[in-house]
């Protein structure tokens, strides 16, 4: 389908705007007034411009507040129409935007509000354009869908139709003021226009909501699939055009946004099935590795800690300062080869079918990292997740050829010394600015669905966590970050990392690790004592976790146990965690005092 953005979507001036739109791939832009006004070009320029980028200019949007009670208000509404009828046909655009007023002044009358639009659209009519009449969510008389179909309805022009937006009718449906059940039944010559936009399920006002707060589809919660189809229902096959007003994406490098924005449009026409669309996610298997880079002074303290938690150093890269350490199937590579201080470089999913990862990789627009490679040496696919973190995808299982046989074994042996099977799940904290970006990222190109969000209150400030996983658990990825970041007073860990390791025995598992000297942390008294009050624990169980260290939670599907080691280096640690029956979260509740726990220990 024809894809579309709104000017609104992007930072910069039109001209930015514009080649960021065509840059990332779309066929069209919706243009706000202000862009336009503010612009050195003239419309006949931007119109050229447009052509040579491959851009049509699907809708105008010159003014707010057309209706009133006032008469003489309605006759300058209409002389201005007139001069933005003739600034549209300079730009080569045939549809013009006009929302439902906000004026203490708009009609509160069915039959005279569309004797003004008829009016309106009578005018559009003679100049060959359309006029979309869309209903604001806070609009003053119309703010439903359905209400605006009423008066597009009674006004019977053909020169009228609607402009739906998600937003609008999803935000209000949320509150139960409207429902999308009617929209299939709308004509489709009466549908002129369709933008899109999802948000995040607040309880606030809906007009800050909506200049603030709007995503792109399927970084939000708002149900997109079910409400374009009920559009699709109705035969529209005009543009799906998004229309995001959002604080960060609008101070956002604009090449950057717009990328973001197609790879929404084409996660939503997959999840409506309709588009050739890039072949389904294949199944995850586990993590392959996860790599450190480590800087030479923390390299060895690094291999310190997994030593003591009962890794083996078991491969060197045949090529590369990168060492292969590995428990069970929980694999960490050490990479000294960088410049960097340390940090979680890359993650290594396995997948069915490595080469079909990479396409759907593709597809979403995933930015390639280019790589070195040795003879003889994996050819492997690898893309930057918005953090920077590179996202390989691997299929262990093949030995001959896959990434394990660029590693010159050193005999080790990585049976399960301290009792770690795998990796559970790897905690990135994410720039502010990406938390969206990178919910889609994952979503879109491995297929994860956004589960468990939360916002805590920590030592530090607010920290918002969502967790992305694969249906079966397997492949799990926490994202973290503060909610608002003000100051730079920063006692805790920045922007910590951490990889997390599954046990099945927690308490075998931290008293062999302790035994090997691992820099395992220290939880406060109060903490237990606290456990003891709210949960009324069985006496050995929480002696257990005294004596061990370890924190616990549970919910209705299950419990969790967890503990942590020191931070090694500026940011990273490890976790080892132990879930039991369908426990499905991360003990969240912990994290406030774990992370108090790690500002302790490096005052220590
Ligand atoms: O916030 C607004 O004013 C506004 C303007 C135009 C739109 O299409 C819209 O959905 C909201
Ligand atoms: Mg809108």
């Amino acid at each position: 389908m024809h894809k579309g953005i709104a000017t609104v979507c992007l930072s910069g001036t039109l001209e930015d705007k514009l080649n960021a739109a065509a840059a990332a791939g779309f066929g069209g832009v919706e243009i706000f007034e202000n862009d336009l006004i503010a612009s050195a070009w003239s419309p006949e320029q931007v119109r050229e411009h447009c052509d040579r980028l491959g851009l049509s200019i699907d809708l105008y949007q010159p003014f707010r507040d057309f209706d009133s009670a006032d008469p003489d208000t309605v006759r300058r509404n209409l002389r201005r129409a007139e001069r933005k009828f003739d600034v549209m046909r300079r730009l080569g655009t045939d549809t013009m935007l006009v929302c439902s007023s906000v004026s203490a002044d708009a009609v509160d009358d069915d039959e005279l509000l569309a004797e003004q639009l008829r009016a309106l659209a009578e005018r559009a009519g003679e100049h060959g354009m359309h006029i979309a009449y869309e209903a604001l969510a806070w609009g003053r008389v119309v703010d439903t869908w359905e209400r605006s179909w009423e008066v597009v309805r009674r006004a019977d022009h053909p020169a009228l139709g609607l402009c739906l937006d998600s937003f609008h009718v999803l935000s209000r449906a949320q509150s139960g003021g409207t429902s999308i059940d009617g929209i299939a039944q709308i004509p489709a010559d009466k549908l002129f226009f369709l933008q899109l936009a999802d948000a995040p399920h607040l309880n606030m006002d809906v007009l800050q909501w909506s200049r603030h707060h709007r995503l792109f589809p399927g970084q939000g919660s708002f149900e997109l699939a079910a409400f374009t189809s009920a559009v699709l229902a109705t035969g529209y096959d005009g543009p799906l055009s998004l229309e995001v007003f959002n604080d960060v994406y609008r101070q956002a490098e604009p090449g950057r946004a717009a990328v973001d924005a197609m790879r929404s449009l084409v996660a939503l026409e997959e999840s409506l099935g309709r588009e050739p669309a890039p072949a389904s996610p294949p199944e995850l298997t586990g993590y392959a590795f996860t790599e450190l880079a480590v800087s030479s002074a923390a390299d060895h303290q690094v291999a310190r800690a997994l030593a003591a938690m009962g890794f083996a150093h078991v491969g060197q890269h045949r090529s590369k300062p990168v060492q292969l350490w590995q428990q069970g199937n929980a694999r960490v590579l050490l990479n000294s080869g960088t410049d960097q201080a340390t940090a979680v470089s890359a993650l290594a999913v396995d997948t069915v079918d490595p080469a079909a990862s990479a396409a759907r990789a593709e597809a979403f627009l995933a930015p390639k990292v280019p790589r070195t490679r040795g003879a003889a040496e994996a050819d492997l696919s690898v893309v930057a997740a918005p953090d920077g973190t590179s996202v390989f995808f691997c299929r262990t299982a093949a030995a001959e050829d896959g990434w394990m046989s660029d590693f010159i074994l050193t005999g080790a042996n990585s049976h399960a010394l301290a009792g770690l099977s795998h990796i559970d799940h790897v905690a990135l904290a994410q720039p502010f600015d990406y938390f969206d970006e990178a919910t889609l990222f994952y979503r879109a190109v491995l297929g994860l669905a956004p589960w468990h969000d939360a916002e805590f209150a920590a030592p530090f400030g607010l920290v918002r966590n969502r967790a992305l996983t694969d249906a079966r658990g397997l492949v799990r990825i926490a994202l973290h970050g503060t909610v608002l970041r003000r100051g730079d007073w920063a006692p805790g860990v920045p922007d910590p990392q951490h990889i997390a390791f599954a046990s099945d025995d927690i308490f075998a598992s931290a008293r062999a690790m302790r035994a090997r000297g691992a820099p395992l942390l220290s939880i406060p008294d109060n903490y237990y004592d606290d456990l003891e009050a709210r949960l009324e624990l069985a006496p050995d169980l929480l002696a257990a976790l005294r004596e061990c260290q370890v924190l616990y939670d549970r919910d209705d599907d299950g419990e969790f146990f967890h503990f942590h080691t020191e931070v090694l280096g500026d940011r990273v640690f490890f976790e080892v965690v132990q879930r039991v029956g369908d426990y499905s979260g991360y003990g969240v509740a912990n994290a406030p005092i774990r992370m108090a726990a790690h500002r302790a220990a490096r005052q220590a």
